[in-house]
């Protein structure tokens, strides 16, 4: 296994032992969540299940012989754990890499505590080197991708590319975000945003980086 990937499986476990017995846990999406849904498996006896933030994280979960709940029915989540595209020093966020991050921003809301995993790799200075999605309703993708133009940015459409949610990704490239709110808020008021991949207004409670097998 190679470093990040042992990064990846380090922190996984390490949120782990954050869950509380008998719990709904809020299950992100992607290669770092993976590992934690493997080690959810192993303790699915001691939870009550998941809500989760994608279709390819509820069949990895009901795979694994974990129950997956909708949110709607759920009255409490203590913690939610998903990784990131990149990871600034006030634990702001950039996520959406796997084009989930509308269903990843709803459970980051709900939930108590959002426990976020990474590889060394993500951790940056300043969010923007990692493209930063932008969720879309397809018919306002060019309407959307000319307003990112004129707040700066380089916006590339994520062709092929259909949401869990039936929408599409537009890409922001050449961000450099030095406030990350206040582009949240920006982008927010688009019309034909769904959500945009900035976690900064709700940002991660703790950040868990996983690096030689050590945290
Ligand atoms: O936001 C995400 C999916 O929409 C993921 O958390 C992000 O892309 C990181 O993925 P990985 O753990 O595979 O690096």
């Amino acid at each position: 296994m190679n470093d990040a990937e042992n990064g990846k499986r380090a922190a996984a476990e390490r949120a782990l032992a954050l869950v509380e017995p008998g719990s709904v846990v809020g299950v992100g999406t992607g290669s770092t969540v993976r590992w934690f849904i493997e080690g959810l498996a192993r303790m699915r006896h001691d939870i009550e299940g998941a809500v989760s933030s994608s279709e390819a994280s509820t069949a990895l979960l009901r795979e694994r012989g974990i129950a997956v709940y909708d949110l709607n029915g759920v009255g409490e989540i203590p913690l939610y754990v998903d990784g990131a595209d990149e990871c600034d020093g006030s634990r702001c966020l950039i996520k959406g890499g796997g084009a989930a991050l509308t269903r990843e921003k709803i459970i980051a809301a709900v939930a108590r505590e959002f426990v976020c995993i990474i590889d060394p790799a993500k951790r940056v200075d300043v969010l923007g080197r990692f493209p930063l999605p932008v969720e879309v309703i397809p018919m306002a993708r060019s309407h959307v991708a000319r307003e990112l133009l004129d707040l700066g940015g380089q916006p590339v459409w994520r062709e092929g590319v259909v949401t869990d949610n039936g929408n599409w990704i537009l890409d922001v490239h050449h961000l450099q975000i030095t406030d990350p709110e206040a582009l949240e808020t920006a982008i927010n008021q688009i019309v034909g945003v769904v959500t945009v991949g900035l976690f900064a207004r709700r940002r991660a409670d703790r950040v868990l980086i996983g690096a030689d097998g050590e945290i």
